[in-house]
């Protein structure tokens, strides 16, 4: 059987070291809306970080399985995904915010046999950082493409108090493409849960996003450019006005592929709720009220592997209008 074929989609690029312009926000709007995801560039990230931050990675994940585990969902720490909870070929390593130093270094100190700990905590906090910065930029502009003044109105009091983490995602090749004519999913269909996440994906490509007809297209990568999309967090505060989309990552037969998710997250405790303004005079709410923290939990243990994959979104744990 030969695999599904997919169209490509051409997500609109915006240069985030620019003020958006008027024309840029309604395009903005509309790729927010549509799709869910946009590119950006001039996001100020050095290749040079993002080399070795892949070098360091590549030997954490080259370390045997008994140290990689010690940083698992068995430990206390709970950093390490390893393969066969998400997928059979994917595996991933957590460093969390604001502190990313210190919380690279004590995953690094649980593997005794890592050469250049310090390197590797060094380099996660500086793409941490730079990473927070440009979440904080990417909501601002998101916002400004809702309406004329939300980002004044709502930046300080909804958003002030985000947090970030870097998921380091390495898929290895499956050994065939296809499996009875279906591609082998590195890392099944789901949407995420943040504000918004900014992916980094090499030049293998494989993430596709899921179009409102339920169709697969292919989000290819640019060189220098980073993807953005919405997750469910901010999806339910706008109301559904921001898409917060269904993708997945497809693997090519024997090539390796590493990507880093940073995702842009409300506080645990924050109750997420759809201002009046963004419902709309004579809309409805079409979510509950809900606490950020009983939303991750949901997702977490309604999950096979408590992993946040493959089916259940904020529309199955706060909806209005049950699906
Ligand atoms: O690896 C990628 O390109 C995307 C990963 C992703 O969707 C995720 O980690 O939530
Ligand atoms: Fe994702």
């Amino acid at each position: 059987m030969m695999p599904e074929s997919h169209s490509s989609i051409e997500l609109p690029v915006f240069d985030i070291s620019q003020p958006i312009s008027p024309s840029c926000l309604s395009s903005l709007s509309l790729a927010c809306n549509e799709w869910g995801f946009f590119h950006i560039i001039n996001h100020g990230v050095s290749k040079d970080v993002y080399r070795k931050l892949y070098s360091l990675s590549t030997h954490i994940f080259s370390l045997p399985y008994e140290s990689k585990i010690k940083l698992g969902p068995s430990s206390s720490v709970r950093t390490y995904t390893p393969h066969f909870i998400a997928s059979p070929f994917f595996e991933s390593l957590r460093v969390s915010g604001p502190d990313f130093f210190a919380s690279a270094q004590s995953s690094t100190g649980i593997l005794l046999d890592h050469p250049n700990p310090d390197e590797f905590s060094e380099t996660v906090k500086e793409y941490g950082i730079e990473m927070s910065e440009l979440s904080r930029r990417i909501v601002r502009a998101v916002l400004m493409s809702m309406g004329g003044d939300f980002a004044r109105k709502f930046y300080e009091s909804d958003f002030n108090n985000c947090h970030g983490y870097l998921r380091i995602n390495s898929y290895s090749p499956p050994e065939i493409s296809t499996v009875e004519g279906k591609e082998v999913e590195g890392l099944g269909m789901h949407t995420d849960m943040s504000c918004v996440t900014i992916v980094c994906q090499d030049e293998i490509g494989g993430l596709q996003v899921r179009s409102r007809e339920g169709k697969w297209m292919d989000i290819n990568p640019r060189e220098d450019t980073l993807v953005v999309n919405i997750g469910d967090l901010m999806h339910a505060w706008s109301n559904g006005k921001l898409r917060s989309s269904e993708h997945r990552v497809v693997l090519k037969r024997n090539v390796h592929r590493f990507s880093l998710a940073f995702f842009w997250c409300f506080e645990d405790e924050k109750v997420i709720f759809a201002p009046d303004e963004v419902v709309g005079e004579g809309s409805t709410r079409i979510y509950s009220p809900f606490v950020c923290r009983e939303y991750l939990k949901f997702r977490e243990s309604s999950e096979k592997g408590k992993f946040d994959k493959v089916g259940f979104t904020v529309k199955d744990f706060a909806g209005n209008l049950k699906r």
